[in-house]
């Protein structure tokens, strides 16, 4: 396997955006990346690597079509059966690491990856084999596939359900071993009688049709389930209990998640119907299979049978499998030709897409923002990032920046605008410049959270049209100190605020003054005596250091009082030049930041 260590996503031919900032790892569509601090020279270094192709690890047998996508991508290492150990030592050199359900992304994982793990595919529905929490807190995406295997699922829980009517597992293996008892293996019909779908979503409702189509009367629980989507099945939902009251058949299709560990337990079999047939294709974890095995030897229910474990593979001496009224096949729901090549397909190009910086369609742990809204906010996910990194450079040491409140102004109603992808911004231009975290849309809320920063969102609906998604964006921070005095405004908040100017982010407010400068290079903010000749005094000293000024500015509060001066410059000037500026009589603060 290549190790790749260089590897960028695709450089995008939009020259504002740049690889430098770990902005690129964000599941954006690579013309909303944000604008990096990088210079040109670096850029260049950058470029003459994009040969070089990131790695993804596929720990798990994927089909070929979605092997060969990932291969004119990417170099893959297909590697199955790794023990815990092998998988962390491999995936410090993997960008991507392709799973089914047969392999445990833990934390450990991700902490082994040391930050190089871009993605998480799985390819497959169920993610309750990923540590959801652990890859987000690493900015790690989890994408799965969610629609491929639908149909194969739905169809091995309906080949379950009759075989399991019908006693075909028993009877198969009794013919095998020389016998023929017909009498033992009597079956009961399908027809007239009432299954209950437990987990309506994409498998539950193709299982519904199905068994409608066998003659069955179908019922559902699903407390999430909108009822349109019963009702054009032709389906009632019902609570739980009455499900479990109800039925002649269960099929279990809900997730496994805290809240339905277990949920099928002695107290749940209780309630059924004496003589119930259960088909699990769901996850094992759903049943407490101590509990199924009591009411299996009880008589509560007659016959189960079982495509999932809490354990897989189960105990060979596992009562349960052993046990003459279950039919049991080993994890197979989604394993039909068509839906693995169908998986592969879909899984490989979420991978690739996420790896390129694209929007994923089946991201499981980040905000889902159609690439529309995403284009049109753009230019103001460059400006909330800039806004916030200025903000939080103008607080004194010392001071923790714990409260910060963003101001949107448009003319769209607040229903019309989704500040997601701009509040992972600010997040992001908050804490990276005072701190080694990368943050990204798929760790921003919960690196604000572990850091103990709340950010307030208020909106404010301005008359006018509503043709562009926002006005101005204002980031305050609270409870703060400031190395500019002016800086803060009157009701005591470190204040910024920003519009965009021809697809450029604008600096047009700090503290009280209005100003007007473009949101590039680095910036010198000065307070000073308004007076005549300030402009040049200023320019000439960062000329004599050639620095390049790209924009100036100054905002007063009325003429001959106060005034601040922005300055955008190129370079960065040197301490010496930064000493004359402030040296000169009628500037009484300064500070220098860098963008
Ligand atoms: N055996 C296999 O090979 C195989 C193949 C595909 C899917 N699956 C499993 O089947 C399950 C369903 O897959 P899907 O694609 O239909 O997912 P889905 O997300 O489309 O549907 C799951 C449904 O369960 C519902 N649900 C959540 N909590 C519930 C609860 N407490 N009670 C009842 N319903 C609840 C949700 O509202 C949703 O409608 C998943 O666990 C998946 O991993 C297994
Ligand atoms: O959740 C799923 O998609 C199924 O359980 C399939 O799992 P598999 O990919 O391991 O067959």
């Amino acid at each position: 396997m290549a190790a790749t260590s260089s590897w960028r996503p695709a450089f995008s031919p939009n020259k504002d955006l740049s690889l430098s900032s770990p902005s690129w790892r964000l599941s954006l569509p690579s013309r909303v990346l944000l604008p990096g601090r990088q210079k040109p020279k670096t850029f260049i270094v950058l470029a003459s690597m994009m040969d070089a192709k990131p790695t993804v690890l596929v720990a798990e047998k994927l089909g070929d079509a979605g092997l060969e996508l990932l291969k004119s991508f990417a170099n893959v290492d297909c590697s199955y059966n790794l023990s815990p150990e092998e998988l962390c030592t491999k995936i410090s050199l993997c960008d991507a690491l392709i799973v089914r359900s047969g392999t445990k992304v833990t934390r450990e994982v991700f902490e082994s990856s040391a930050g190089r793990l871009k993605v998480v595919g799985r390819a497959g529905v169920g993610i309750d084999n990923v540590d959801l929490s652990a890859a987000t807190e690493h900015g790690c995406l989890v994408v799965n596939a969610p629609t491929a295997n639908t149909i194969a699922a739905a169809e091995h829980a309906i080949a379950l359900l009759a075989a399991m009517a019908r006693n075909i597992a028993q009877a198969d293996a009794s013919v095998k071993a020389g016998k023929w008892q017909r009498n033992k293996y009597v079956g009961v019909s399908l027809v007239g009688k009432t299954l209950a779908v437990m987990g309506f979503g994409k498998v539950g409702s193709e299982v519904a049709r199905r068994a409608k189509g066998l003659g069955m009367h179908v019922i559902a629980h699903d407390p999430y389930a909108p009822a349109d989507r019963a009702r054009a099945v032709g389906v009632e939902l019902v609570s739980f209990a009455d499900a479990l009251s109800a039925a002649d058949f269960i099929s279990l299709h809900m997730p496994l998640t805290p809240a339905t560990s277990k949920m099928f337990n002695d107290d749940a079999f209780s309630k059924m119907k004496k003589g119930v047939r259960i088909v699990n294709v769901a996850r094992g974890g759903v049943i407490d299979e101590e509990a199924l095995l009591r009411a299996l030897d009880s008589g509560i229910v007659d016959q189960a049978a079982l495509d999932v474990f809490t354990e897989e593979p189960p105990p060979k001496d596992s009562v349960l499998v052993q046990h003459e009224k279950a039919t049991v096949t080993p994890h197979l729901g989604a394993s039909t030709t068509e839906a693995q090549e169908g998986v592969a397909v879909e899984i490989a190009e979420a991978v690739v897409g996420a790896l390129k910086g694209e929007l994923a369609a089946t991201a499981v742990n980040a905000p889902m923002v159609p690439a529309e809204v995403l284009s049109e906010l753009s230019p103001f996910v460059a400006l909330a990032e800039k806004l916030s990194r200025l903000a939080v450079q103008l607080v004194a040491g010392g001071s923790g920046v714990k409260s910060v409140k963003v101001t949107y102004a448009s003319a769209r109603s607040p229903d019309d605008l989704d500040t997601r992808v701009l509040r992972a911004m600010i997040t992001k231009g908050l804490i990276e410049p005072i701190s080694n975290v990368f943050v990204n849309l798929v760790n921003a809320d919960f690196t604000a959270k572990q850091r103990g920063l709340r950010l307030t969102e208020e909106r404010v609906v301005l008359d006018g049209s509503p043709e562009n998604p926002l006005e101005s964006i204002q980031v305050q921070i609270a409870n703060v100190e400031s190395k500019f005095g002016s800086a803060i405004c009157d009701s005591g908040e470190i204040t910024v605020e920003g519009r965009v100017k021809d697809g450029k982010p604008h600096l047009t407010k700090v503290g009280s003054f209005s100003v007007d400068v473009s949101l590039e290079g680095s910036l010198i903010l000065c307070r000073q005596v308004d007076q005549p000749g300030m402009i040049g005094k200023v320019g000439s000293i960062l000329g004599d250091e050639n620095v390049n000024v790209n924009f100036m500015s100054v905002g007063r509060i009325a003429p001959r009082k106060h005034a601040v001066m922005t300055i955008g410059v190129d370079e960065e000037p040197s301490k010496d030049t930064l000493k004359k500026i402030g040296e000169i009589p009628a500037i009484e603060e300064f500070v220098f930041l860098k963008l």
